[in-house]
């Protein structure tokens, strides 16, 4: 590690092996390339605000039950915080300043006019009941409402939470201020200002750049074997849209399962049955195979798409595929990155692959602000043409420099928002 982190305070440095670690090495990687603006680039090592709250609610049987939240902006240089909310029984403070500095890049990768910012309940949301649920967000929304806000940090959903969660979040908001705040969360319900197109918008930014990406290498996308890992919002609308191009979903991973079938699984009836059942267990028709055993896939093209330090140097020799795009944020290990670059396997980074969700939701806030609402289409083709773009772009550097698409991510996103800061200077 470079002198940069080792003069970090101690509460930053205690996790290098964890998802802040991982983002601090790869902060590490792109300092070389980013001349004279690497005099900032502490800046990005160091969140701009980190939020701890402890979030107290009256369980269905009268207990009182204590949540711990958090709230991380990671830096605002080029607009407010943005990012989405998580609520998990792993979440930590390091995944949480990971995954707000994750935001910084992506939306600076994606030249949306947002910093980054994320956040989250370490929660188990399935011991939850409904009106739990209900209780614990509405009271973490209130105890982040010191810091969140139309203009200054805009939350979004994540794993875990959805829309419903959001309109909760903009009603406590809204209650708390004293007026219809619709722009303090994006994701909302149609009903409620949410835009159309929000709920695809990641799946669909990873088939495009996926699209591109096999374009490139050759790999035709009709007949390809593909192996999905989540299959919530931006795995399941990812399958999708894949197995709507011609390619095979040969096997999904869920929380809870691993199924698998040779002819392609059938995804409609395989949504059905999680709806049905939480789970993709006991999928009919299909085979289960261990969790361990889906590194082993016989596929083209993988999608991590659940949770964070997923592909390892423990199995990144196994992977099969010749292309493998990130849904979810973190998924991969910088070890992992270097054997999968090593043996030729083309890894679409988060920061670019799941882009479209942040797209969306920049639509959305835009919407919300002017109170005038674009059709489906008129989204799906803004979307589709930024994340092209973006692709493109990116691509260009990574063959300029010789670099992973990761780096090359990092050094377009990191000499905008270092440009921003050093524009805005110092005060006095
Ligand atoms: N929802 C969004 O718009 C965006 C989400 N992401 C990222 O995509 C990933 C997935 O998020 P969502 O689809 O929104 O969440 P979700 O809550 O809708 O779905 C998560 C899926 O992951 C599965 N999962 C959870 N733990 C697992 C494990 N240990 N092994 C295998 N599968 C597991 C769940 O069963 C579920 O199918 C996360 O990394 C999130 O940060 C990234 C960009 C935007
Ligand atoms: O839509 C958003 O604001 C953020 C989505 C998110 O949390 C992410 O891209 O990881």
């Amino acid at each position: 590690m470079s002198q940069v982190l080792n003069s970090l305070p101690s509460y930053l440095q205690a996790d290098h092996l964890g998802p802040w670690g991982i983002f601090l090495q790869q902060v590490d990687r792109v300092t070389p390339y980013l001349g004279d603006l690497s005099r900032w680039v502490e800046t990005l090592t160091r969140p701009k605000r980190i939020l701890i709250v402890d979030v107290p609610i009256q369980m269905d049987d009268g207990r009182i039950a204590h949540f711990e939240g958090y709230r991380v902006q990671h830096n605002t240089s080029r607009g407010p915080g943005k990012g989405g909310v998580r609520f998990h029984q792993d979440v930590t403070l390091s995944e949480v300043m990971a995954l707000s500095a994750w935001m910084s890049i992506k939306n600076a990768a994606v030249n949306v006019p947002f910093g980054g910012a994320k956040g989250g309940i370490r929660v188990d949301p399935r011991q939850l009941s409904r009106g739990e649920l209900e209780r614990v967000t509405r009271r973490y929304t209130s105890e982040i409402g010191l810091i969140i806000g139309p203009t200054k940090d805009i939350p979004a959903p994540d794993v875990n939470t959805n829309e419903q969660v959001m309109a909760w979040m903009m009603d406590t908001y809204s209650m708390n201020v004293g007026e219809n705040a619709t722009g303090v969360v994006t994701g909302k319900p149609i009903d409620l200002g949410g835009s159309l197109g929000r709920r695809e918008a990641t799946g669909r930014g990873v088939f495009t750049v996926g699209q591109e990406a096999a374009a490139r290498i050759g790999l035709e996308l009709k007949g390809a074997r593909v192996a999905v890992q989540g299959f919530g919002n931006v795995g399941g609308v990812a399958a999708r849209l894949f197995a709507e191009a011609g390619a095979r979903v040969v096997a999904v991973q869920d929380h809870a399962g691993t199924v698998y079938q040779d002819s392609g699984l059938d995804l409609a009836a395989l949504q059905a049955h999680v709806q049905r059942q939480g789970s993709v267990l006991d999928f009919p028709g299909a085979q289960a195979v261990s969790q361990d055993s889906f590194w082993d896939v016989d596929c083209d093209i993988l999608i991590p798409a659940a949770l964070e330090q997923q592909i390892t140097a423990a199995n990144a020799h196994r992977i099969r595929a010749k292309l493998v795009i990130e849904g979810a944020n973190g998924p991969t290990t910088p070890q992992a990155d270097d054997i999968l670059h090593e043996r030729g396997v083309l890894v679409l980074p988060d920061v670019i692959a799941n882009a479209g969700g942040v797209t969306v939701s920049y639509f959305e806030w835009v919407q919300d602000f002017s109170s005038f609402f674009w059709s489906e289409d008129e989204i799906n083709a803004r979307l589709i043409k930024i994340m092209r773009d973006a692709f493109a772009a990116v691509w260009q550097v990574a063959s300029e420099h010789q670099v992973s698409l990761r780096t090359a991510t990092f050094i377009i996103a990191c000499q905008r928002i270092l440009r921003a800061r050093d524009l805005r200077g110092l005060y006095p």
